[in-house]
C-alpha cells in the first residue's frame, strides 16, 4: 500500500525497493514549471558531448550543461568540460529541492531531450567524485519520460517510472551501487523534455 501512496498515478510502476527513489509529483506548478523551462532552455549553454565508442566518436543523443560552485572548478574540469557559473533561476531550484532532499548541493547536470530520439543509455551515477551512496534531486519539466531502473545482478528485476512535468524524483541509497537507469528512446511523437540532476561532488 505505501508504494501505491509513492506513486499514486496510473501507469507507475509499485514494487520498486524502499530507500531507492522518492517520487514527488507536481512539485512546481505546470504554468511556472513551464516558463522557467523556456528560461532555462534559452539561457543554458548547451553541448552536445562525444564519446568513444569502440574505434569511433559517437555524439550522445541529448544535449547537456554543468553549472557548479567555483571551488570545485579545479576537478570538475577533469571530468567535465569547465562548469557555468550559477544562474539566479538555478540557485532558486536548488533552495527550493534541498530540504527535500535533506542535503546541500554544489552542482547542478541540465540534460535536453529535444525528442524521442534523444536519450540516455543504462548507467550508473558511480564516478568517484559523487561518493558510493549519492543523494541527486531529479527535477523534470515537459514531455513525460520513462525513466527506466534495473537491478545490476539481476536484469529481470526492473522498474519504470513516470517523469512528470514539474516532478522531483530523488535516488539515493544503494541505487547506484546495484542499479542501473536510464530514459529510453521512443518511436511517439514527443516534445522536448529539459532535466536537471542536482550533485554534490568532492575532490576524488
Ligand atoms: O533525464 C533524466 O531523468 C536522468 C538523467 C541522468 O540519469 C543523468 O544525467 O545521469
Ligand atoms: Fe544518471
Amino acid at each position: 500500500m505505501e508504494q501505491l501512496a509513492l506513486f499514486p498515478e496510473k501507469g507507475q510502476s509499485t514494487g520498486i525497493p524502499d530507500g531507492l527513489l522518492t517520487y514527488l509529483p507536481g512539485l512546481i506548478e505546470a504554468g511556472p514549471g513551464s516558463l522557467l523551462m523556456d528560461q532555462l532552455v534559452h539561457s543554458a549553454t548547451w553541448k552536445q558531448k562525444s564519446v568513444q565508442m569502440y574505434d569511433k566518436q559517437v555524439l550522445t543523443p541529448r544535449l547537456s550543461a554543468w553549472y557548479a560552485d567555483p571551488d570545485t572548478y579545479d576537478y570538475t574540469h577533469l571530468r567535465r568540460s569547465t562548469p557555468n557559473l550559477w544562474t539566479p533561476e538555478l540557485l532558486q531550484l536548488k533552495s527550493l529541492v534541498e530540504p527535500i532532499a535533506g542535503v546541500q548541493f554544489n552542482s547542478v547536470l541540465l540534460n535536453y531531450y529535444r525528442d524521442g530520439n534523444d536519450s540516455v543509455a543504462w548507467h550508473s551515477d558511480n564516478e568517484k567524485a559523487l561518493g558510493t551512496h549519492p543523494t541527486i534531486a531529479s527535477l523534470s519539466f515537459g514531455q513525460v519520460r520513462a525513466f527506466d531502473i534495473r537491478c545490476k545482478a539481476d536484469h529481470r528485476q526492473k522498474y519504470s517510472i513516470r517523469l512528470e512535468h514539474g516532478s522531483l524524483l530523488i535516488m539515493k541509497g544503494n541505487l547506484q551501487q546495484e542499479w542501473e537507469h536510464r530514459i529510453a528512446k521512443s518511436p511517439k511523437r514527443m516534445a522536448p523534455r529539459l532535466n536537471l540532476t542536482f550533485r554534490i561532488v568532492t575532490k576524488a
